[in-house]
């Protein structure tokens, strides 16, 4: 009988759940939960009832029978810098995203969720890919600043799963290959994969702005801005992340939005357009550096949906690599996919100790 697997995904605005019978999804919906809903709690780790009865609740009326899981699993929390592949939910984890959070997130929850249901039910709870996957070389760590070591957070599941699938399109294996995988969702991640490994990357305060993050913004003004007296440090971090890149111009992190506006001749929605696309290129110009140039190069995420805006990226970045869209974020089969390797001994989950 075909394992069956529950995988998890909280977002900063949705939570995301989906059943798998075997490869095959048999259930999945997205749970979208207001400003005001979530506005009602103090921080992310208070959420915790909140968005573990809905998941219950969902699964309930879904029809789903709990009792006939074999595992849950889901995108890690942002931990201390851990390996690729799936790790055990123990109590070392759960002990650090509950009461040491790296960075408040909402995928810190996922863990904390996963870990009641398996516990509650006997069963295995994994995270698989986190987002703190470090693979970085030494050269890539150092910023330029001593006492500030880069380090690699990045969308390592969908990164990942889409280099590898685009491998097995090639006819080849992932760890023979070399990758560019740009990540193009509300938040962008940028990352250049050496045979089987993300070497470098590009994300959140380094590189491009996305919907909802501003990523690499002039440093000396920044630093005026921070001691303007106008903004504490939450504030600040907001203004990054969050509400930040597109949402910081027009209110909006859809891109969906921002395209009616282009295609309505704002001219001012056309430079946004257009910078993001550029700033997306020159990032994978960046990374072909880090691979020397030989590489292929994978668009991925909910904006890969948009035609208009991957050909301004290829337009730009053609002469690098041949260039691979694969849409959507496609997590929730990265993270069954990973779970049903354990189960079937193709992949032996780490454990994971706090350092
Ligand atoms: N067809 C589309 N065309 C352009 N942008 C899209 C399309 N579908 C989704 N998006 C945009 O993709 C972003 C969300 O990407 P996704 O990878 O699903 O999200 P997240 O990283 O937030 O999980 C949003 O800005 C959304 O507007
Ligand atoms: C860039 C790190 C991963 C991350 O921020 O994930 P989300 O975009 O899902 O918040």
């Amino acid at each position: 009988m075909s394992h069956k697997i529950l995988a998890i995904n909280p977002g900063s605005t949705s939570t995301k759940i989906a059943l798998y019978s075997g490869e095959s999804m048999v259930f999945t919906k997205t749970i979208d939960h207001s400003p005001e809903e979530l506005n009602k709690f103090n921080n992310i780790a208070d959420q915790f009832d909140y968005r573990k009865d809905i998941i219950l609740e969902v699964l309930k009326k879904g029809g789903c029978e709990l009792t006939e899981l074999s595992a849950v699993v889901r995108r890690g929390g942002i931990l201390p810098p851990v390996e690729s592949g799936a790790y055990r939910i123990n109590k070392d984890m759960v002990d650090r995203l509950k009461n040491n959070p790296v960075v408040e997130h909402a995928s810190n929850l996922g863990a904390l969720i996963a870990n009641a249901i398996a516990e509650a039910l006997e069963i295995p709870g994994f995270i698989y890919d986190s987002v703190s996957v470090d693979q970085l070389e030494p050269v890539a760590r150092v910023s330029g600043m001593a006492g500030i070591e880069r380090s690699s957070t990045f969308h390592a599941l969908n990164s990942r799963a889409m280099a590898i699938k685009v491998a097995e399109k090639l006819g080849k294996k992932y760890e023979d290959l070399n990758f560019i995988v740009a990540h193009l969702g509300g938040g962008i991640s940028l990352s250049a994969h050496r045979k089987g490994k993300a070497v470098d990357i590009i994300a959140d305060d380094e590189g491009p702005f996305s919907p909802e993050r501003a990523g690499r913004v002039p440093c000396k003004k920044l630093i005026d801005v921070c001691y303007s007296g106008d903004y504490d440090k939450r504030n600040m971090h907001r203004k990054l992340r969050g509400n930040g890149g597109v949402n910081s111009y027009f209110g909006t992190n859809d891109m969906r939005v921002l395209e009616r506006m282009v295609k309505d001749g704002n001219q001012e929605a056309v430079l946004i357009y257009e910078a993001m696309a550029y700033q997306i290129a020159k990032g994978i110009g960046e990374l072909s550096a880090v691979l020397c140039g030989a590489v292929d190069a994978i668009i991925t995420g909910g904006i890969a949906h948009s035609n208009d805006f991957v050909s301004l990226i290829e337009k730009r970045i053609s002469f690098i690599a041949p260039v691979e869209v694969m849409p959507g974020e496609n997590e929730m089969d990265g993270l069954a996919l990973g779970a049903l390797r354990v189960l079937e001994n193709k992949e032996i989950a780490k454990e994971y100790i706090d350092r």
